[in-house]
Order: structure tokens, then sequence, then C-alpha cells
């Protein structure tokens, strides 16, 4: 047995041992029934469940070159705490489905654990892990089911925006989309594999970029202040500001045109890029912004294109989408 370091494979463990270990990391439960039955029972105060989806996939969505245990988990959580607030709910709960290789560490395990703890901790504190799945397979998979409450308000939908409207976004645009840069131009080897990061070549700014990417921080806690401040459309940005805002604008019916010049000092990557999760959102313009939230544009009635940048249809593609996107030859 592969064990000497105190530290097994989960191949070398049952399954009900790994599950004790991921639960003492996960601290303690805020459901009425936690982790540890058939199923979780989970509050729901106005009659209402906000529940999501979304699943990390090595390969199309990380590289474990690249990213740490702590990394993944802390990603996996924030992906979906950012589509609950892009709701205008809070997180309530998160159930978490792992698929690991035989040869995975139990300390890797434990490192997704202790990743998905720090993102509720730091993004959406009544949130906690309330249960999940394990199996084995060949590709490492992160499946995370969110929930979340609305607290008596309505949803704010994709759909709502209406021209007139003040667009805007609160959160980053464009560094995590820099960071997998970096990632992809200075950590491949010369076929194209990634690499071990070393962060002592990197500058602070390459750095910060990276984190965005690797461990994404987005302004859980603003959805709620959105919908509270009449948001008529909102989205968070997972696949590109032009692609999502495109999604935004068809689903309400018209155009959302946005200025560069409000986009910070690289509109291209802000453009473009996307798994900051920002929240996009649409505002009646005769009331201030919410705390947190920076005009970038204007909703007008639906025109040629869903998007225009600088009053001009955006060229390029606009975002990210797995199938168009991802080869499994040329990653
Ligand atoms: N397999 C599926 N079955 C049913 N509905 C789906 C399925 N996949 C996606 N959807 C629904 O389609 C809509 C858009 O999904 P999508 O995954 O693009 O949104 P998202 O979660 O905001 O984006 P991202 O995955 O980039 O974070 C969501 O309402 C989602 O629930
Ligand atoms: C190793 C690696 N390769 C590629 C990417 C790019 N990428 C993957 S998922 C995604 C957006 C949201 O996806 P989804 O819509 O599937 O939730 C993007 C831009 C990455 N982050 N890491
Ligand atoms: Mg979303």
């Amino acid at each position: 047995m592969d064990d000497e370091r105190g530290d097994p494979t989960v191949g070398e463990l049952s399954e009900g041992r790994i599950l004790r270990r991921i639960l003492e990391r996960l601290g303690e439960s805020n459901a009425l029934v936690g982790p540890g039955d058939d199923a979780a029972v989970i509050a729901a105060a106005d009659g209402r469940v906000v529940a999501t989806v979304d699943t990390l996939v090595h390969g199309p969505d990380f590289r474990l070159a690249w990213s740490s245990a702590y990394d993944l988990g802390y990603k996996a959580a924030a992906v979906n705490l950012a589509d609950i607030a892009a709701m205008g709910a809070t997180p309530t709960a998160l159930l978490v489905a792992l698929a690991m290789p035989d040869e995975t560490r139990l300390s890797f395990v434990t490192g997704i654990a202790d990743g998905l703890r720090a993102a509720c901790r730091d993004l959406a504190p009544g949130c906690r892990v309330e249960g999940g799945d394990l199996t084995v397979s060949d590709t490492l998979t992160i499946a995370v089911t969110a929930l979340g409450a609305l607290a008596g308000r309505a949803p704010v939908l994709r759909s709502g925006a209406q021209v007139g409207d003040v667009v805007a976004v609160a959160g980053e645009l464009g560094r995590a989309a820099r960071g997998l840069r970096t990632l992809f131009t200075r950590f491949t080897d010369a076929a194209g594999a990634p690499i071990a990061v070393d962060e002592r070549v990197l500058e602070s700014t390459e750095l910060t970029d990276l984190a965005a990417q690797l461990r994404p921080s987005p302004p859980v806690w603003l959805g709620p202040d959105a919908a509270d401040a009449g948001a008529t459309a909102m989205m968070d940005v997972s696949d590109g500001l032009v692609l999502d805002a495109t999604r935004l604008a068809s689903a309400s019916g018209v155009t959302l045109s946005l200025e560069s010049a409000l986009l910070g000092a690289d509109p291209a990557s802000a453009l473009s890029g996307g798994e900051d999760h920002a929240l996009l959102a649409t505002f009646p313009a005769r009331r201030p912004l919410p705390h947190g939230f920076v005009r970038v544009g204007v909703v007008q009635p639906r025109g040629a294109d869903a998007v225009m940048v600088d009053g001009r249809p955006y060229e390029g593609r606009g975002g990210w989408d797995p199938y168009l996107d991802w080869d499994a030859r040329t990653g």
C-alpha cells in the first residue's frame, strides 16, 4: 500500500472513510438535516427554492498542473454561488458530486472540501455544503448544485431589461481571462501540455489575474442588493461579457449598447472574458445604482445586433463556448 506519508489514495480507502474525512472539514451544517442521511432537508423560508448546477471537468474546465485541490473546491463553489446571486437570491446550500480517479490522494479530497468551505465563508456566509455524492472516474469531475432563497423578492430574470435602462456591472471584468492567457502562454511545455506555475516569475498584477482565474471571487452579496435596488434583468458573466450580454439582450428583446471606455484599462479582455463571474444587470435610469455597480452602457430598442460596443457590432466571438472552443487533442 502506497500510504507511507499517511496520505492514502482514494483507491485504498472505502467510500465511508473518504466521506468521514470530507465531513470533518466542512464544519457545522446549517440545514434541517445535513450530510449523512439519504438526502438533506433545507428550509425554504418563503416557499421557493432557487436551484442551479455547474460542473468542472478536468480538461475543458481546469488542469491539475495549474489548480490546487483548494482552488478547485473554491472555484466550484464560487461559480455556482454567482448563479444564485444573479437571480437576486442568497445561497443557502451546496450539494457536491465528486468523481475521482482511483489514484487521487486523500489530502486532495480534503483540499477540495477546504476550498468549498472557504468560498462559502468568503462569499456566502450562511451557505454550507449540505450533501453530495462520491464516485470513481478516470476524469476528475466536480459537479456542484447550489440552492438559494429569495426572502420575498421577485427573482431577477434575464428577460426584464427595458429600453432606457442603465447597463451596469459589479465585480471584475477580464482578470480571469488574462489569468488563463498567462497559464496557456507561460506555463505550458513545448507540446502545449500544462506545467506547474512558478509564481516567482510573475509580476503582482499577473498573480492577481491568476488568482481571479483559479479562485474567482464574485460579489455574491450584491445579487440581493441589485434586486432590492430594482434591477430589471441580471445574470453572471461566466462565458464573456459580449456573449452573456447577447443572451440577456435576446431574452429581453432589446439591444445592450456598451461603452468600452467604461470597461477599465483592458477593455478587450473585459469584453470577451468571462470567468470572473461579475454580475451584469440593468437598472431603471431614474434611480442611483446600488453600491458596487458601475455603469457600462445603456439599453436600446432591439436593432440588428443584440450587443453594440461603442456604437458598432462587436467583431469576434465575445466569449467561451465549451463545444466550439475545447478540443481534446489540443486542450
Ligand atoms: N442539461 C440541461 N438540462 C436542462 N436545462 C439545462 C441543461 N443545461 C443547461 N440548462 C439550462 O439552460 C440555462 C443556461 O445554462 P447555462 O449553463 O448556459 O447557464 P449558466 O449556468 O448561467 O452558465 P455557466 O454554465 O457558464 O455558468 C440554465 O437555465 C440551465 O439551467
Ligand atoms: C484549463 C482550462 N481551459 C479552458 C478554460 C476556459 N473556460 C472553461 S469553462 C469557461 C467558462 C464557463 O464555462 P461553462 O459555460 O461550461 O460553465 C471558460 C472560459 C479554463 N478555465 N481552464
Ligand atoms: Mg450564470
